[in-house]
């Protein structure tokens, strides 16, 4: 792992990835109440202008509920890369939704689980029991059974939560899919993220010679490490004020 001095500046030559759960801003227990700390979506539109405009929020959030959060100057990207709004663009009213057979086991699955909860995100859907670790076992149990029989799906664990995938929704496939987008190939792609499906990210960028910045403690196959979101803001606010 590199030290963080080691951590190159960021320029024109780089398109910068920013996670927004656990990387922005710190987790909680209510999804619904996250927000970006005082003062950071200025400093991020600051960077963003620095670098020319290849700073993309890219999260599990549908875009919509991302859109809420983050300026809608920026290129943001929801439910791991299934939709994405290029910068001053509003989500679309519409989106695609899960098959029913996975709508009805986020029914079955969570039955009896006291505290704990299915977020539906257009074709993906979450299970959150952060307020009920001791259900885990038993969700991933019932989830897994039933997701055996939904072509495509797959389960990823996460901090506190099972999400119900389909291939597409992927955000080592989003960050390839938003280079071409946003016209950024030439750019070296630098990614930081806190969770499992950033991982998935880092694959990619590790693979295009880019910088893979991994958020707080855990295993990783990121090359550089970031000590939580606090320490995310300090480096923003550095990298746009150079
Ligand atoms: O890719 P991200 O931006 O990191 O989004 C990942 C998931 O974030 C949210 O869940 C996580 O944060 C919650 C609020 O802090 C926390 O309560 C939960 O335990 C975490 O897993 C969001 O609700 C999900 O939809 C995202 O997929």
């Amino acid at each position: 792992m590199n030290t963080l001095t080691d951590l190159p500046d960021l320029d024109h030559r780089h398109a910068l990835f920013l996670d927004f759960d656990g990387t922005l801003a710190p987790l909680q227990d209510d999804a619904s109440t996250v927000k970006l700390p005082d003062g950071i979506a200025e400093e991020l539109t600051r960077l963003k202008d620095a670098l020319g405009g290849a700073l993309i929020i890219i999260s599990g959030r549908d875009v919509r509920d991302l859109s809420s959060r983050v300026p809608n100057t920026l290129w943001r990207a929801g439910t791991h890369g299934l939709e994405i709004c290029a910068p001053g663009e509003s989500p679309e009213d519409t989106r695609s939704a899960a098959p029913a057979t996975l709508t009805a086991l986020a029914e079955t699955a969570i039955a009896g689980l006291d505290h704990v909860h299915a977020e539906t995100k257009g074709e993906v859907i979450a299970f959150h029991y952060r307020l009920n670790p001791e259900a885990a076992p038993t969700l991933q149990a019932r989830l897994e059974a039933g997701l055996a029989n939904i072509d495509g799906y797959k389960l990823q664990a996460g901090k506190m939560i099972f999400e119900a995938k389909p291939a597409g929704a992927n955000k080592g496939k989003a960050v390839e899919k938003l280079l071409v987008l946003a016209a950024l190939e030439d750019r070296m792609p630098v990614m930081v993220g806190d969770d499992t499906t950033d991982e998935d990210a880092f694959d990619v960028v590790n693979r295009l010679g880019g910088v893979s910045i991994k958020v707080g403690k855990g295993e990783t196959r990121a090359t550089y490490r970031l000590e939580g979101p606090e320490a995310v803001a300090d480096w923003i606010k550095r990298q746009g004020r150079k």
